[in-house]
Parts: structure tokens; sequence; C-alpha cells
């Protein structure tokens, strides 16, 4: 694992005061929507993700209005209209976990089962399709991203898999989980990657949102035709690395 550089960006008061704003948003309007969403049990599966997609939108309005953070999206014609497909996303933020549901539609994700036991958020998400897995049990989690993922796909919901598996520092990259990439192979399913340096001003379990613009870059489709899941996982992640560099060198 290569060494993060450490973040320089400076708290003052905007910063605290836009991070307390946007957590108590996140807090009523998870109540909220938890609820709607839970009432809506008996209502079809789009009823509830129309409901998940307003929280979203709204969350990602207020992120902006409140603590100036806000996104840019290269790429996103590498995104098939026709068919579902996997997507392997660098891991660096909570972020990721809520914002590609905005330009990635419809989706589900594989997580971590301790998700949803959050009261009401992870409760209403639990209604949402996901891929929850026991990161304890790799055999257990490997078999469910499979079997579930083959179900998700044909049912025309994009899958995405952080496979890294845990939120990794800006600047650090982790060696790639096959297990996104062997669901390419075992259904046929083509992989999308996707890089991003939301971490930079996210960071992992940080209560501070800094204000700036997350670039994201999505890949052109990968195909898993005739391919091995190693050779296929070996071209998503090369294509995120180089994108991780091109990011960082934007920046200067
Ligand atoms: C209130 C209404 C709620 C509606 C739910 C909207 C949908 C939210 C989608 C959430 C998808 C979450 C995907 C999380 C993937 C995951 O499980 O990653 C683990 C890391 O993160 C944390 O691990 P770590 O960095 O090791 O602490």
């Amino acid at each position: 694992m290569t060494q993060p550089h450490i973040s320089s960006r400076k708290a003052d008061f905007r910063v605290y005061l836009g991070s307390t704003l946007l957590f108590i948003y996140i807090v009523i309007s998870t109540l909220i929507v938890g609820v709607a969403i839970l009432g809506g049990y008996f209502l079809p599966f789009q009823w509830r993700y129309k409901f998940a997609d307003i929280w979203i939108d709204c969350l990602l309005y207020m992120l902006k209005l409140c603590c100036g953070l806000s996104y840019e999206v290269e790429g996103l014609e590498h995104i098939p209209q026709d068919r579902a497909a996997i997507v392997l996303s660098k891991h660096q933020s909570a972020w990721e976990t809520v914002a590609l549901r905005q330009f990635i539609r419809p989706q589900t994700a594989v997580l971590k089962k301790s998700l949803l036991q959050i009261p009401f958020g992870g409760w209403a998400l639990a209604t949402l399709k996901p891929i929850a897995i026991d990161r304890q049990n790799q055999k257990e989690a490997l078999k469910m991203l499979i079997d579930q993922g083959i179900e998700r796909l044909q049912e025309g919901l994009f899958v995405v898999v952080f496979p890294e598996g845990t939120r990794v520092a800006p600047g650090a990259h982790k060696k790639f989980n096959a297990g996104g990439a062997m669901l390419a192979q075992k259904s046929g399913f083509p992989v999308i990657p996707l890089a991003h340096n939301a971490g930079e001003f996210w960071p992992r379990n940080s209560f501070l949102k800094y204000p700036g613009v997350i670039k994201v870059k999505i890949g052109p489709p990968i195909s898993s035709a005739d391919k091995k899941s190693k050779d296929i996982n070996a071209e998503a992640e090369a294509w995120i690395t180089q994108a991780m560099a091109k990011i960082e060198a934007e920046k200067h």
C-alpha cells in the first residue's frame, strides 16, 4: 500500500458551520425518508427506489449549499443505456456510496451488512435490494456477490462494487479484490471502471466536509467475454490507477 498524502485543508468557521448544518439535515431527512420508505414496504420496489433518489438529490444539493462541495463527471457516455453493468469504483469516502446513484441508475451496491443496522437509514436501505456481505466471511461473501449480483444484473440493476473493500485515503492504493471481476466473468456483463477523489473533501469518518469540486472519471466498458477474472480485474485496476494519476495531475 503506497503512502497517503496528508490533506492540507484548513477547517475554518464556515467549514464547521456548514458541516454541522449538513449533519442536522442528514439526521432529519434520514428519519423522514427512512420512515416513508419503510412505510412503502408493500409498494413496488420502484416506489421505494424513487424515494431514495429524492433523498440523494436533496442530500447532494444540501452538500453544495452548506459545504460548497459539488462534483463533475467525465465519461458519462461510457455508461450503457440499454443494459446493466458492474461498476468497479475507487473507495475513499461515504460520498461515492450515495452520489454515484445520481448518475448511474438504477443501481444496487455490495455493502458491509452492518450498515443495514443504522436506524431508519439502514433499515430503509435493506429494502432497496442491496448485496449485504459479512466482510469477515470472505467465502460466503463471494458466493452472495456472484449469486445475488447475477440476479440484480439480469433484472436491470447496475451493481456497484468497491474492490478495495474499505475506504482508502487519497494518494493511497489497496490491491483490488477479485469479487467484482469474478461476477463479470460469471455473468458475462461488462465492467465500468470509475475513479474519483472524494476523500480529499469528505475524508473517511470525517464530520467535516470541505468545499471544492470532486472529479469523477468513468472509463470505457471492459468486456468480460472470454476473459479470466484476473485479467478483467487487472484491466480495471490499471485504468483506475491511471485515471487517479490524471486527476492528481489536473489539480496543478
Ligand atoms: C433515508 C433513505 C436512505 C436511502 C438509501 C439510499 C441509498 C444509499 C446507498 C448506500 C450504499 C452504501 C454502499 C457502501 C459500501 C460499503 O459497505 O463500503 C464499506 C465502507 O463504506 C466502510 O467501510 P470502512 O471504510 O472499512 O469503514
